[in-house]
């Protein structure tokens, strides 16, 4: 089984993505994690990330789908184009997007501490980068849960995809 999780800075990609993966007993990687130190530099300071900043991090992230058996990735994943470079050769790749809206997502945003993500402006820029996923593209889950429930629509989503192939270690 291989899951990206999908949606803007601050809609809940690590924190879900790493509870749903310890609910599926699979490795969890952070996409976070797999940027280049420019990049991570440039948001620091504030500046959005733009396409060409996003190519080398998005082939590393192909590449580790491709070489894990079973994973779930935090992945923005903003726009198909970025959603076709992680599928590339990952045919059953499956995504799932989390879905919340501008107000919800910011205050999220003002209540975590240390993240290098910086400014409201950076947050409206990927609003304004997003091409929400449709529902044939990747499963749809709204944010506003509290966490647990969240893990629970996604895997009874999972669940109900065909020859998804999971096992929930959790009841
Ligand atoms: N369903 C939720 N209910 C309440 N708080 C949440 C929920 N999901 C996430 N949070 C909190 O919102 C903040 C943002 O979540 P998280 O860091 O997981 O987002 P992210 O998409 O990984 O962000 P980024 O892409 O910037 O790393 C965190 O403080 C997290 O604890
Ligand atoms: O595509 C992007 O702009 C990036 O993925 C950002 O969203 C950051 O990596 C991160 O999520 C910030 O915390």
């Amino acid at each position: 089984m291989k899951i990206v999780i999908l949606g803007v800075s601050g809609s809940g990609k690590s924190l879900i993505g790493s509870q749903l993966a310890n609910r599926l007993t699979v490795p969890f990687f952070d996409g976070d994690d797999f940027h280049p130190p420019a990049n991570v530099e440039k948001m620091r300071q504030g500046h959005p990330l733009n396409d060409e900043d996003r190519v080398d991090w998005l082939l590393r992230l192909n590449r580790l789908i491709k070489e894990n058996q079973s994973l779930i990735v935090a992945c923005s994943g903003l726009t198909p184009a970025y959603r076709a470079s992680l599928k590339e050769g990952n045919e059953t790749l499956q995504l799932v997007y989390l879905k919340g809206d501008f107000d919800l997502i910011w205050r999220r945003h003002q209540q975590r501490d240390g993240h290098y993500f910086n400014g409201q402006s950076m947050l409206h820029s990927q609003f304004e980068t997003l091409i929400e996923p449709t529902a044939e593209e990747a499963l749809i889950v709204s944010i506003e849960p509290e966490p647990y429930t969240i893990i629970d629509n996604i895997i009874s989503m999972l669940n109900s995809s065909a020859d998804s192939g999971i096992r929930d270690t959790d009841g």
